[in-house]
């Protein structure tokens, strides 16, 4: 099994690429999706985040208030430390058992996406590190847009991840999505050439956060 990591800073287009990557055959693992996994009702997590940013981070259903969360942790860097040691072990732990049972499947390309990949240290737990990335001015805008930010907000979450040029060095393949979302079907398209190319390998690394 080739285990690939994804990974872009916010609004990158990451999560399109996955989509793609997808309809080509690869099993995708999600860690914003797991991050939601893990702090559903009832769990530890969730448990721990009312314990840390008292009963305003739940909303009266009772599931995680996220934008009330957010705009406390991405203007609080000691806030979203504490929040990141509380959720990042159990997203580790679901995507551990996301990999395993591929591995029993036998699906051939699995690819974590995973967007704090490197500010967590984990590019070397895989075969191979893709990297979605965007200038800045656009990915700003695309956060307004189409998430609905304020710019404050939206500078906030870009300012909390490490720059594109620290990440383009680590990256094994670039897709530069700076042009219409129409040419991603055909970068991506590439990259799956050359992913099919790549002997199958296996990273048995332990992936937890
Ligand atoms: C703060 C929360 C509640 C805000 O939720 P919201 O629905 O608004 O955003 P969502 O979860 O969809 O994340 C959107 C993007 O924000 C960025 N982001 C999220 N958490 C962080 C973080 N701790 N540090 C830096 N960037 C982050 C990522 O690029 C992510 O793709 C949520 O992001 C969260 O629980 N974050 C902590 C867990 C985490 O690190 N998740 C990222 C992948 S494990
Ligand atoms: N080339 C493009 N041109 C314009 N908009 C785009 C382009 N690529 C993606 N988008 C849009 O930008 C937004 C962010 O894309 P996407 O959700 O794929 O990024 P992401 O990196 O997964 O984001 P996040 O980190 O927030 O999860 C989406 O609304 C998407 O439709």
């Amino acid at each position: 099994m080739l285990h690939l990591a994804l990974t872009g800073n916010i609004a990158s287009g990451k999560s399109t690429v996955a989509s793609l990557l997808a309809a080509h055959g690869a099993t995708i693992i999600d860690a914003d999706l797991l991050a939601r996994d893990a702090v559903r009702p009832g769990t530890a997590a969730l448990d721990a985040i009312v314990e840390r940013f008292g009963p305003s981070a739940v909303q009266p259903d009772g599931t995680l208030d996220r934008p009330a969360l957010r705009r406390r942790v991405f203007r609080d860097p000691v806030a979203r430390d504490a929040l990141n040691a509380i959720v990042h072990p159990a997203v580790g732990r679901l995507r551990d058992e996301q990999v395993a049972a591929a591995r029993r499947r036998g699906d051939a390309v699995v690819i974590s996406d995973i967007p704090l990949l490197f500010e967590v240290g984990l590019e070397h737990a895989f075969d191979g590190v893709i990297l979605v990335d965007a200038p800045e001015s656009e990915r700003l805008a695309r956060l307004q847009r189409d998430r609905g930010l304020l710019h404050e907000e939206a500078q906030a979450m870009i300012d909390a991840q490490w720059s594109s040029s620290r990440k383009r060095s680590g990256a094994t393949w670039i897709i530069d999505n700076d042009g219409p979302r129409e040419q991603l079907p055909t970068l991506v398209a590439e990259l799956w050439q050359t992913i099919q190319a790549l002997p199958l390998r296996g990273s048995s690394a332990d992936t937890s956060l």
